[in-house]
């Protein structure tokens, strides 16, 4: 771990590449063992005084699409700054009526329809490691962001909805957006695989706030989604999202440092010490060098 110690990550995504209520202290660009994230990180401090490290998932500007998104980069650079926890942002459409475009939901269970052409995993070429997937995000996270929803009455908040991801970038057909609908999803982006699984791998508490944009293609006498849609929803979206960091930030910072240990956003520390089954004589030694960037002293 580098000496910055910034205990909490965000990610912003299509619509939030900046957080203009935050001071910015400085900009980093770290080289990471798989190569550098998709923009510099941007160091910043709430009014509070609490720092946090802010990157944008796509590059600012958005010139990364989302399979071009180097996801073992970012989180690696995030872990290595520091981070315990990580706040993801993402525009989505919303597969449910009640899913309104402006409502924020925090999805807990995933649906990957991504094609396999992302690199998302840490553990291959040399060592091989299973990390549990069952629950995708962090469970007492979700519930902190959730419970805030009384502070913000202008937002319609969900939770425990199934979010699907798709490969894109060219949105879902109807049949598709049907399909998974019928498949249980709730809400559908092109971000959240493989950012959430190598939070995972990389023991980061991880949760994804999901600001509705749009209706996807499944609703019969609506038209399909379109860009011009989403960004125009996703003006009031990165308004809200900002105001909820702002509150966000200090509840996670409490919650890290609380000596009672009320909500623990730790559970996962250590999860992955045992989850290697490569013998250690057939461990590649370079990759076990890699891997100590992001779990020191665990292979
Ligand atoms: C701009 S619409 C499609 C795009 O929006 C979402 O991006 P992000 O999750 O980074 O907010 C979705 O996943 C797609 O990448
Ligand atoms: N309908 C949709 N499908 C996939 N990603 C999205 N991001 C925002 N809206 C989306």
């Amino acid at each position: 771990m580098s000496p910055e110690n910034i205990e909490i990550g965000i990610i912003g995504g299509s619509g939030l590449y900046h957080l203009d209520n935050l001071t910015i202290e400085r900009k980093v660009n770290p080289e990471t063992p798989w190569g550098f994230p998709s923009d510099e990180i941007i160091i910043a401090r709430a009014s509070s005084g609490v720092k946090v490290a802010f990157l944008a998932r796509h590059g600012k500007g958005h010139f990364l699409n989302p399979s071009e998104v180097p996801s073992k980069a970012n989180i690696a650079a995030l872990k290595f700054l520091g981070c315990k926890v990580i706040l993801a942002f993402s525009a989505v459409g919303s597969l449910r009526e009640e899913i309104a475009p402006t409502h924020f939901a925090i999805p807990n269970q995933i649906i990957d329809r991504t094609k396999g052409i992302r690199p998302s995993t840490y553990f291959e070429s040399g060592l091989v490691a299973h990390t549990s997937f069952a629950d995708p995000f962090d469970n007492n996270l979700i519930d902190l962001v959730y419970d805030l929803r009384n502070d913000f009455p202008n937002i319609t908040f969900h939770k425990n909805k199934t979010l699907v991801c798709m490969e894109g970038p060219a949105f879902s057909t109807r049949a598709e957006s049907n399909m998974y609908r019928s498949f249980g999803g709730d809400l559908i982006n092109m971000s959240v695989v493989p950012e959430a699984k190598l939070a995972k791998e990389a023991e980061i508490a991880y949760c994804m706030v999901c600001m509705s944009t749009d209706y996807d293609a499944w609703r019969e006498n609506s038209e399909g989604v379109n860009v011009e849609e989403v960004m125009k929803t996703m003006k009031t979206n990165s308004e809200n999202a900002r105001l909820l960091l702002a509150t966000l930030i200090d509840k996670v910072h409490f919650s890290l440092n609380d000596k009672e240990g009320t909500v623990n956003l730790n559970s996962l520390v250590g999860s992955n010490r045992y989850s290697c089954v490569t013998d250690k004589s057939k461990r590649d030694p370079e990759l076990v060098k890699k891997l100590d960037y992001i779990l020191p002293g665990y292979f």
